[in-house]
């Protein structure tokens, strides 16, 4: 800590913020935050790894003048209106050159909107994602900075090194202009949602097949040991195990199973539908947890139709086997259509996200890492332009390998009446995907039919029309 002035300020010292802050602190910066809540202040330091320089105080104008110039300040605070308040109430504080960074969960849009207002000031305003939770952002997150690369440089050593590392590489790089950074957590997440409602349905049939708390938390950790690596197959193993304090139970089996979420999985869906890019994985996420909210009406209706169909006609260790490949397969599927989603946007909002370094950065501290990531970045790494990732080899090649446990798992789902959407919509995507000539051809006759929208032919070039039924 030179002349007394810290190296970096935190605005918003609750889960993320704080932890953030000590692991910046570990890392050898002097750090200062401000909460206008004391006790965060007070938690902030007592939590102070010893020999690390770090304060907290109530009051924003006292932490800006305490700061280095230029200042590196970041913000951890809900989206929304708080990081405008923020903004305003740092303006007059701030001066030309200082960087400010959103590392919440804003929506790319508002921050495009901040980048453009603050230009104007000469501050340099980024938006990043950040990825890992409490645990991530204490120890190592995957950090998702965009905007104003040579902004970037003047955060980017304080950021690799406390960031997560894979084989020596931090699990943070630079990710586009403008909206980018925080483009690219938001389909970062559409992908988690996609890939724990999937985890969800193979806890439903393995349940189904008579599989105990232990039993599944054997499955996943033995899952987590192959192919499925990953930080979310690895939680799930840990939860079955999670007894409840106050009963007998498991906590897993006392929960309710109504599912928050706070927005970033249906601007996924959303914003893929303006681009547009085919999400279905994604949107049928989205569209469960909403379900799952449907409480009173899901119980009048258990009681109207019958819930159990039938048993699941196959052995447990069939079921565990078939389930492993189609989680697998369907994981690849939620991939596959969160990075075309990148990969378009990357072109239409001319934001020039590099897919390779977004890879590279999801590898370690965020929640959808997986060893997955290593096959993808050396798909990107071949070829920085693919637009799918189904359309390289390798990745091929693992699809194929599990396809028709993938298929068994939907008609298995299907006679027995497991709800297994996520599952589906992957297996149909993929079917759709994989078919030179859809049906969508009729779709274009119907509405030509009924609206004169007109049609492209496959044998002469030019836009027709014709006037139906007349033969
Ligand atoms: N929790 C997680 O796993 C992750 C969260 N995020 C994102 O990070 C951001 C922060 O999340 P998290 O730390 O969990 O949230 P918390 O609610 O734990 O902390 C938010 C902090 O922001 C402060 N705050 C709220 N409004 C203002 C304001 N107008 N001015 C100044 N400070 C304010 C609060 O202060 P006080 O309450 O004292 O007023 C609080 O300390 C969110 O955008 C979230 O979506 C991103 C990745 C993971
Ligand atoms: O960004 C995150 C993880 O990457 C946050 O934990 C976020 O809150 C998760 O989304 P939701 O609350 O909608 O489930």
């Amino acid at each position: 800590m030179s002349n007394n002035l810290f190296d970096f300020g935190m605005i918003g010292l609750g889960v993320m913020g704080r932890n953030l802050l000590l692991n910046v602190a570990d890392h050898g910066f002097s750090v200062i935050g401000f909460d206008k809540d004391e006790a965060k202040n007070a938690a902030l330091e007592a939590a102070a790894t010893a020999g690390t320089t770090v304060k907290g105080v109530p009051d924003l104008e006292d932490m800006v003048r305490q700061l280095q110039t230029p200042r590196k300040l970041m913000m951890l605070v809900p989206a929304g209106q708080p990081v405008d308040d923020v903004i305003a109430s740092l303006l007059p504080l701030l001066e030309k050159g200082d960087v400010v960074i959103d590392g919440g969960n804003s929506h790319y849009t508002d921050t495009l909107r901040r980048v453009e207002y603050l230009k104007e000031t000469g501050i340099n305003f980024m938006g990043m994602g950040v990825s890992g939770g409490e645990q991530g952002a204490r120890t190592g997150p995957s950090m998702m900075p965009g905007g104003n690369e040579e902004a970037y440089a003047h955060i980017k050593p304080i950021l690799e090194s406390i960031a997560a590392k894979v084989g020596g590489v931090p699990c943070v790089d630079y990710l586009g202009k403008g909206g980018a950074g925080h483009y690219v957590k938001m389909v970062h997440n559409g992908i988690e949602y996609a890939i724990m409602q999937l985890i969800s349905e193979s806890y439903a049939l393995l349940k189904r097949g008579g599989l105990s708390n232990q039993q599944l938390h054997e499955t996943f950790k033995s899952w987590n040991e192959g192919l499925l690596q990953s930080f979310l197959v690895e939680i799930t193993a840990d939860i079955f195990l999670q007894k409840d304090d106050k009963t007998d139970a498991h906590l897993v089996d006392v929960i309710s199973d109504k599912a928050g979420s706070k927005g970033t999985g249906k601007w996924t869906s959303q914003d893929s539908m303006e681009l547009p890019v085919a999400v279905p994985v994604i949107d049928t996420a989205v569209a469960m947890r909403t379900l799952s909210g449907y409480k009173d009406e899901r119980v009048q209706a258990a009681a109207i139709y019958d819930e159990l169909i039938s048993d699941l006609s196959v052995s447990q260790e069939e079921l565990v086997k078939m389930v492993h490949d189609a989680l697998f397969f369907a994981t690849i599927l939620s991939y596959a259509q969160g990075l075309a989603m990148l990969f378009q946007a990357s072109k239409d909002l001319k934001m020039d996200i590099p897919l390779p370094k977004v890879v590279s950065v999801w590898r370690g501290g965020c929640i959808i890492r997986s060893t997955l990531l290593e096959t993808f970045s050396k798909a990107y790494n071949e070829n920085p332009e693919l637009s799918n990732i189904l359309l390289n080899e390798d990745v091929a090649a693992l699809v194929k390998s599990v396809e028709s446990g993938m298929r068994s798992v939907v008609s298995l789902a299907a006679e027995a009446g497991v709800p297994a959407a996520g599952f589906m919509s992957a297996l149909s995507y993929f079917d759709a995907f994989r078919t030179e000539r859809m049906p969508t051809n009729l779709i274009q006759a119907q509405r030509d039919y009924f609206g004169a929208h007109t049609y492209q032919r496959t044998d002469i070039p030019g836009t027709f029309h014709t006037e139906w039924g007349q033969n």
